[in-house]
């Protein structure tokens, strides 16, 4: 059996092989609820065989939300569209999970194909942004964003923590934090974002600090037998990786003492300046590297698409999981694909349901 196909196991879950499917952010919610897109979306992800599903990042608060039309966690009322969708994930055989965030300086803006900029501040659509330091992110986010205040991140921690114990009554059985990106997790962590002069700023224990206290936080409420992980950049692709690596690694560290069970390792985006080298797998020396050196299981993305390629990331021990993303948009069956493309014992068997399975792997030339 290809190593891409073996079951893993990780707390009290085991997901049926190790394709993961990337939280994508959507744009299809109106006041954070979820509708008949995501339904559609999220089940026909998980009918493709791969083994965990992420749902996108979901809001912990309205100002949260990178746009108008994220989906959000921020109140009760958000549970029972996101109970609908975790249940539709699970009964396709797949895991449910779902990444909670808070956007900070890059919210409240427009969506990524009606401008991907910030809306203009005299628009009604758009709201105050918060940020660890009064920074803007520079380009199409000029925002300048207000400096929290120790109430403020005590706030929009809670918030975090609220959000994850609406995840769990949903019925998610895998979490992400989302520190990467930019965003608020991964503003408090790079200088380009942080100033502050209090404990939560200067070294990297103090801008690491909301990231620690969030993930000690939500893991008291998130049950000790499903997955608690996160979504980090580790590097910036700005000239300093080797720094921003080691500080990563260090607060990495930091977190599993915590209780973080996996890293899904990332890009930072904390800046417009970044040179990022897109191409086939070119986060894997960095995954490997974070792996190894922090003795997390790990996971990352990016220009995954080769079955053979994503088979012997997990073979050689480089990741524990492969998470695909526009792959996957491209063909939510690439499950099913890759198994008869490893050429796995009954391929559609292994990946689909009944309906489909029966014929596809009947019937066919030798
Ligand atoms: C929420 C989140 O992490 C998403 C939002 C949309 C852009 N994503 C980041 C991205 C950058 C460059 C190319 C593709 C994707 C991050």
């Amino acid at each position: 059996m290809p190593s891409l196909f073996d079951p893993f196991a990780l707390k009290g879950v085991t997901i049926r092989n190790r394709i993961a499917v990337s939280p994508m952010c959507q744009y299809m919610a109106k006041d954070g609820f979820l509708n008949e897109w995501h339904q559609v979306h999220y089940a026909t992800l998980a009918r493709g065989g791969a083994g965990l599903v992420v749902v996108e990042a979901t809001a912990v608060s309205p100002e949260g939300r990178i746009t108008p039309s994220d989906v959000g966690l921020w109140s009760d009322a958000h549970v029972e569209g996101f109970a609908s969708v975790a249940k539709a994930i699970k009964d396709a055989g797949a895991v449910p999970g779902i990444q909670i965030g808070h956007a900070g300086r890059k919210a409240s803006a427009n969506r990524p194909w009606e401008g991907d900029d910030h809306i203009p501040s005299d628009d009604p659509r758009g709201w105050r942004t918060i940020a660890p330091s009064a920074i803007p992110f520079g380009g199409d986010l000029a925002k300048v964003p207000e400096a929290m205040t120790q109430d403020d991140i005590a706030r929009v921690r809670d918030n975090f923590v609220a959000a994850a114990e609406r995840a769990r009554e949903a019925g998610f059985e895998w979490l992400v934090l989302h520190f990467a990106h930019g965003y608020l997790g991964q503003s408090f962590l790079s200088a380009y974002s942080n100033q502050r002069e209090d404990e939560y700023g200067g070294s990297v224990e103090n801008r690491g600090r909301f990231l620690v206290e969030t993930l000690a936080a939500v893991r008291k409420v998130w049950p000790e037998h499903l997955p608690l992980t996160a979504r980090l950049g580790v590097i910036e692709f700005d000239g300093r990786d080797e720094e921003t690596l080691s500080e990563s690694i260090e607060l990495l560290r930091r977190l599993k003492g915590e209780g973080l069970d996996l890293v899904d390792v990332s890009i930072g985006f904390s800046t417009p300046s970044a040179q990022v080298p897109w191409g086939p797998n070119f986060m894997l020396p960095v995954a490997e590297r974070v792996r190894k050196e922090t003795g997390l299981p790990g996971g990352t993305s990016w220009f995954i698409s080769d079955p053979r390629q994503a088979d012997a990331f997990i073979r050689e021990g480089k990741l524990d999981l492969v998470f695909l993303g526009r792959p996957m948009l491209e063909n939510p069956n690439w499950p099913y694909a890759a198994a008869r493309k490893l050429g796995v014992d009954r391929a559609a068997w292994a990946t689909l349901a009944a309906p489909y399975a029966h014929w596809l792997d009947r019937y066919r030339a030798a």
